[in-house]
Order: structure tokens, then C-alpha cells, then sequence
């Protein structure tokens, strides 16, 4: 079986005739920790809605666990959960009633609700509504409705974003749990490198719409969390770094 779980091709996205992303190509392997990181405008949202389907590229091809074309897509896209970068939960419904609702709109088994909310450490809450809840607590909330359906990928749009640091160590720990529990390959957007330096296996550096580079938790070398921070003021301000390994600005060590 495959050990790539996203491979995309050529992804360019324009607006009118303004190129935001692209031409885009990379390979991403199942089980892996994925960090996303760019300067604010670099594309990472944009990436992030053409992998979920939620914005269609102008070129290129996304093949997901092997399958492509828009049908198969969707199909394959139901083994992908997403955070999107604000919480989505509905304010008024309680954390169960929030996961119910989603299970009825995709058509899931609700059994599994009770074994989410304990998972996200909301099981105490889970009769309260969503409106009631800390930051950390519907983020881990919209993390619960990302992981209906048991998911072989989540695509996290800066999850720990505006989390104090009880609330981004504690969803930081659940990512990680699940990627070694269940093998699942996370991608996680963020401007915290600090943060993404403790949880992610590669990084991939976006800059005005490109790939500029792609590093290994080992190009990152030292102990310390502020390590991720350095290179990248490296590669984006100075662009030093390695030689590029292949068309597309991926680099090596
Ligand atoms: N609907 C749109 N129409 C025109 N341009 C857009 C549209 N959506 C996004 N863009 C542009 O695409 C570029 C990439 O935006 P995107 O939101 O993907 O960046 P980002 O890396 O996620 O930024 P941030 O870190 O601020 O969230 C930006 O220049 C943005 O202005």
C-alpha cells in the first residue's frame, strides 16, 4: 500500500489575474505531523481550502490516499477532518448536541459521540452549550467535530490560535495522542513556531504563494523550541539555506 497520504500537482490558485498560490507540488506520507508555516497572505489558508474542497484550484491535481477526480476526491475527502481557522461550533447547541448535529449532516453513527467528547477532555461538559465555553474549550470542540467519522488525516488552520498556554500544551497533547494512537496524518497551519517546533515531524515553509522550503525536524538543530524561529528568519529574510533538492523550491540540508 502507498505510504503517501496527499501528493499535489501543479495546485495554482489566481484571483482575476493575481496568482495567490502555486504552481504548488508535494508529497505528503501517511502518519506524519505536518507543520505549515508562512508569512501572513502566503497561502496557507488557500492550500488548505483546495485540500479540504472548500475552494477549487484554477490548475492542478490533488490526489488524496490515491484517489483523484472530483468524485473520488469527495469520497476520499471523508477521511479528512478540519478545524478551520475560527471555531465553528453552533453557540447555542450544547457539545453534544453540536457533535449530533454534524453526525445528522454527514449521515455518521452518534454512538461514537460520548467516546469524542471524552477524547477532547469535554465529557464533564458535554450537556453545557458551546456559548458557555473557554477558547481551548471549543477549539478542542471543533477538533471533537473534526475527528466524526474517525479520520485518517485532520487539517488543523491554526488550531492553538489566541490559546493561553494551558489551553495550546493541552491540544498540542490530543494531536499528538491521536497521531500515535490512531497513525493519523495531521497538517497544522500556525504562526507558532515555538509551539509547532515541540509537535510537527516536517515543516513546510510558504512564501508569497510558494514552497520555499521543506524541513525536516532535523534541519531544525538544537534543543530549543525558538530553533524553528531561527531558520525560517533564515531562509525567509536571507534565503540561506541547503541547495534545492527539486523543481518546485523544496531544499535540502
Ligand atoms: N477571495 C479572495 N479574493 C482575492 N484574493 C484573495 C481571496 N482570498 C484570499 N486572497 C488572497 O490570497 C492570498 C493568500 O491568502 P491566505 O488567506 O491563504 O494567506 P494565509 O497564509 O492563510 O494568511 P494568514 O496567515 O494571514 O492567515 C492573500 O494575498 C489574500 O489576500
Amino acid at each position: 500500500m502507498s505510504a503517501v497520504a496527499l501528493s499535489l500537482t501543479g495546485i495554482t490558485k489566481r484571483y482575476r489575474n493575481t496568482t495567490v498560490l502555486g504552481p504548488l507540488s508535494l508529497e505528503l506520507e501517511k502518519g506524519r505531523i505536518y507543520g505549515l508555516i508562512g508569512e501572513n497572505g502566503a497561502g496557507k489558508s488557500t492550500l488548505i481550502r483546495i485540500i479540504m474542497g472548500l475552494s477549487k484550484q484554477t490548475d492542478g491535481d490533488i490526489e488524496l490516499f490515491g484517489r483523484s477526480g472530483e468524485g473520488d476526491l469527495t469520497l476520499a475527502r471523508a477521511n479528512v477532518g478540519y478545524v478551520p481557522d475560527s471555531s465553528a461550533s453552533y453557540p447555542l447547541l450544547s457539545a453534544y448536541d453540536n457533535l449530533k448535529a454534524r453526525c445528522l449532516e454527514w449521515g455518521i453513527d452518534q454512538n461514537q459521540i460520548p467516546r469524542l467528547l471524552d477524547t477532547v477532555g469535554l465529557a464533564q461538559v458535554g450537556t453545557k452549550k458551546a456559548r458557555s465555553f473557554s477558547l481551548g474549550m471549543r477549539r478542542r470542540l471543533d477538533l471533537a467535530v473534526a475527528l466524526l467519522g474517525e479520520p485518517r488525516m485532520l487539517v488543523l488552520d491554526e488550531p492553538t490560535n489566541g490559546l493561553d498556554p494551558l489551553g495550546t500544551m493541552e491540544m498540542r497533547n490530543l494531536i499528538k495522542r491521536l497521531n500515535a494512537d490512531r497513525d493519523i496524518t495531521v497538517i497544522i497551519s500556525s504562526h507558532n513556531l515555538a509551539e509547532l517546533n515541540r509537535i510537527a515531524d516536517e515543516y513546510l515553509v510558504l512564501s508569497a504563494g510558494s514552497l520555499i522550503a521543506r524541513l525536516s525536524s532535523s534541519d531544525v538543530r538544537g534543543d530549543s523550541p525558538n530553533d524553528l524561529e531561527d531558520l525560517y528568519a533564515s531562509i525567509v529574510l536571507k534565503g540561506q539555506i541547503g541547495t534545492p533538492r527539486k523543481p518546485g523550491g523544496h531544499y535540502a540540508r
